[in-house]
């Protein structure tokens, strides 16, 4: 047995930490041989609810859990974290603007980052879940300078899951069986769900966007907006789906992404296809050893070109707009 490692969960008492913390817990992040120790971080006010799902951990009886502390000091939250799973978020309220939002959440995510600055292990790597993700990343980042920026992700894997579904049942193979498609752009409904450089049961993707009327007003609207579809349908975001993609999120991560495929995640940009240095905006990658890396090379049509600059416009006005609030 490896010695535990230390996770940090913020949000923990919402519906994606239950629906996360159990499976930490269970080993399906890490591994089967890896224990960890769960750092629960809520506000005050979450605390009495974190302590309960503290308890439905302690009975579970899980070999792995080295320990489970709940915290509503940041400090004290990443204090030797190594990973660290941002989902605690300011939901958008009546009447609230996007700005509104990016301020609320700049309350959250700077004092975190501040605080993964100074306290979190040398190891540590970051997901940001809660929204606005990629730019709840990036102001993380910003206030983290110690830290390298390429620890600082975002989640988009969910977007990628949705993908990869959707693209299986049209083409009526198992989902494992889709490869190599890509979300490009932000966590939002400006997000580009790529299917060009695709293989599907073994056939190219292409095969697949000569459909233009299937690409353009069935499938890239259903990935984009699937989100808020769950929202209609079930009264409450997506919280199973979405703890589902933070767990393939780390643990790809950290254990590497399969031999001849890539995923998605919302990366710190290098100027990779356009994309302005520094924004954390979603590409196709691969984890090696412990880091992801951009897949390069790969040819950008007309069709994709407009439809990345326009989901990376959205994140360089989001960038703005925490600038101007001196977030980042
Ligand atoms: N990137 C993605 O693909 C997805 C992102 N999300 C986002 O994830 C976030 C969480 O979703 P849910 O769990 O459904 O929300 P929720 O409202 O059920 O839970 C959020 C929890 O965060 C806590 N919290 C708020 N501020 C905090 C802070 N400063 N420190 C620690 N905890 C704090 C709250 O007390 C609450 O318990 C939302 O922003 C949601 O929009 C949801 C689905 C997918
Ligand atoms: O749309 C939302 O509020 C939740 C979310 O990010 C998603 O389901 O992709």
């Amino acid at each position: 047995m490896t010695s535990p490692v230390n996770v940090t969960v913020t949000g923990a008492a919402g519906q994606i930490g239950y629906a996360l913390l159990f499976r930490i817990a269970s080993g399906q992040m890490l591994g089967p041989e890896t224990p960890v120790r769960l750092r629960l971080l809520e506000i005050p006010q979450g605390v009495k609810a974190a302590e309960g799902t503290a308890m439905e951990l302690d009975d579970c009886a899980f070999p792995l859990v080295a320990g489970i502390d709940i915290v509503d000091d940041p400090t004290v939250g990443f204090d030797g974290a190594n990973v660290a799973l941002l989902v605690g978020a300011r939901p958008r309220g009546p009447g609230m603007e996007r700005g509104d939002l990016l301020e609320a959440n700049g309350g959250i995510f700077k004092p975190q980052g501040q605080a993964i600055n100074a306290g979190a292990a040398d190891d540590v790597r970051v997901l940001v879940v809660g929204n606005p993700a990629n730019t709840n990343a990036l102001i993380a980042a910003s206030n983290a300078p110690d830290v390298p920026t390429d620890r600082f992700t975002a989640m988009t894997r969910l977007d990628h899951n949705r993908a990869l579904t959707q693209v299986a049942k049209k083409a009526g193979v198992p989902v494992s069986e889709v490869r190599r498609l890509t979300i490009w752009g932000n966590h939002s409904a400006t997000q580009y769900p790529d299917l060009f450089h695709a293989e599907v049961g073994g056939r190219p993707g292409t095969e697949l966007t000569d459909d233009r009327a299937w690409l353009e007003q069935d499938f890239i609207p259903t990935v984009a907006k699937r989100g808020a579809a769950i929202i209609d349908a079930r009264g409450a975001s997506s919280a199973a789906s979405a703890a589902n993609a933070a767990i393939d999120h780390v643990h790809d991560w950290v254990l590497g992404t399969p031999e001849g495929d890539w995923t998605s995640a919302g990366v710190v940009s290098d100027g990779s296809y356009g994309v302005p240095e520094g924004l954390i905006s979603s590409f196709p990658v691969v984890s090696q050893n412990g880091a992801w890396e951009i897949v390069q090379g790969l040819e950008i049509s007309d069709f994709s070109r407009g439809r990345i600059d326009a989901s990376v416009g959205e994140l360089d006005d989001e960038r703005a707009a925490v600038r101007q609030l001196g977030l980042v």
